[in-house]
């Protein structure tokens, strides 16, 4: 008999791509999903449902319970409130979260399975329940990298970030598009008179960038179209972004090493930016390496590691083509280019990588938990 799939959070923006690649990659087959809501329990479930066509209500712990997994993208204030009292009322079934909520606890395994199969294995194997995807940021940088450390050859690394507006959610992404285009439009009369003195152009974007109203700015707090923010997520107060921190914490934990695994932490750190971009989060590495290896070596090793990485050859006119966020969104690539040794010496080499963070950075690697614990 099919498992019965909960399926929390189908309707968001994460949710909704993972929708599209499960019925892309037919999950639906293999599964009797059942769909909750939040607003709307009782309506009627979304044409994947199969005989479970009426929406349960997403706080139902007796419905949810039914489920021998369930899988969620509703957010971190949905796992922190449901997620104890479903296991207090004793259910043992899979958690499967894109949450950031539960990663860093001592029985969450942070699933991306192309780069920590073995890690997922050993937790399956020791009655692992609870899969949590990992921050958008270090998933698709690691589906970039990930062969580098799985050689052991990455002493550190410091990664400067480029990240696009989806990570803050939907709003996000349509507020940057609005301010986009009040920019245009305060200078479209300019613009289409090509006489007219871009300086002039200048000074009236600028003060209308300073001028943007505070419905504009309502969720990144000040203007993203033509400018930047160096500071994603909480601040620590110790002079780290909370995304900044993830760098680290995540990329050790993902791959089964630092504390908790009996071995030394490699040291990620760097800073991390939001940029105008709409879905792709795009990064410039810096390794450390143990040793020198030529770069066609470390080329064909992370040519090798995964069937959606692909290397671009280190030359303008692949890159400006192939590394964009235009080139990767909606895509499962993941491309890595720019891969050259730096002038502090031999053993430093330098990258540049992107992902969709939607999906290899949110959606992908929970419907591929799915895929792994229905062939347990
Ligand atoms: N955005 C990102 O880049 C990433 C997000 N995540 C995680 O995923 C969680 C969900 O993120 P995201 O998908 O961006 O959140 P959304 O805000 O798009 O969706 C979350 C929920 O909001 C409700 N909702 C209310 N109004 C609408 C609407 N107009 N359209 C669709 N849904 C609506 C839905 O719940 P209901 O149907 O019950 O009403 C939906 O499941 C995040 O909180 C985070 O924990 C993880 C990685 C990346
Ligand atoms: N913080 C990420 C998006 C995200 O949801 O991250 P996390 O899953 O680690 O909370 C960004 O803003 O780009």
């Amino acid at each position: 008999m099919s498992k019965l799939v909960g399926l929390v959070g189908w309707r968001g923006m994460v949710g909704s791509v993972l929708m599209d690649r499960m019925v892309e990659e037919k999950d639906f087959d293999l599964i009797e999903p059942l769909f909750f809501s939040t607003s709307n329990a009782g309506g009627k479930a979304p044409a994947m449902a199969k005989n479970e066509t009426t929406l349960q209500d997403a706080h139902d712990i007796a419905a949810l319970k039914r489920c021998d997994i369930v899988i969620t993208a509703q957010g971190g204030d949905y796992t922190s409130e449901v997620f104890p009292k479903l296991r207090a009322a004793g259910w043992n079934g899979h958690w499967i979260d894109a949450a950031s909520t539960l990663r860093m606890e001592k029985d969450a395994v942070i699933i991306l399975d192309p780069v920590n199969m073995p890690v997922i294995k050993d937790a399956l194997a020791n009655g692992g329940k609870n899969w949590v995807g990992g921050n958008c940021t270090v998933s698709c940088m690691l589906m970039g990298v990930g062969a580098l450390y799985k050689a052991g050859l990455v002493e550190w690394m410091s990664t400067q970030t480029y990240q696009a507006a989806s990570g803050g959610g939907a709003q996000h992404m349509r507020e940057l598009l609005t301010q986009y285009g009040t920019l245009n439009a305060e200078v479209k009369s300019l613009l289409d008179d090509p006489k007219s003195a871009i300086l002039e152009i200048d000074r009236k974007v600028i003060a209308k960038q300073r001028a943007l109203s505070s419905s504009e700015t309502a969720n990144f707090g000040v203007p993203l179209g033509g400018s930047l923010i160096p500071w994603i997520d909480k601040d620590l107060g110790n002079g780290m972004s909370k995304e900044e921190w993830k760098g680290m914490a995540e990329t050790n934990k993902i791959l089964g090493m630092g504390e908790g695994f009996g071995s030394a932490a490699i040291p990620v750190d760097g800073f991390c930016v939001r940029v105008g971009a709409m879905r792709c989060h795009s990064q410039a590495l810096t390794f450390k390496l143990r040793k020198d290896v030529p770069v066609a070596d470390l080329e064909a090793m992370i040519a090798a590691d995964n069937e959606w990485v692909k290397v671009v050859p280190n030359n303008r006119e692949a890159t400006i083509k192939d590394l964009t966020p235009v080139a990767v969104t909606g895509t499962m690539t993941i491309p890595v280019g720019r891969i050259r040794k730096l002038a502090m010496g031999p053993e430093y080499v330098g990258a540049f990588t992107i992902g969709d963070q939607l999906l290899w950075g949110a959606a992908e690697p929970l419907r591929r938990m799915l895929r792994i614990l229905l062939s347990a």
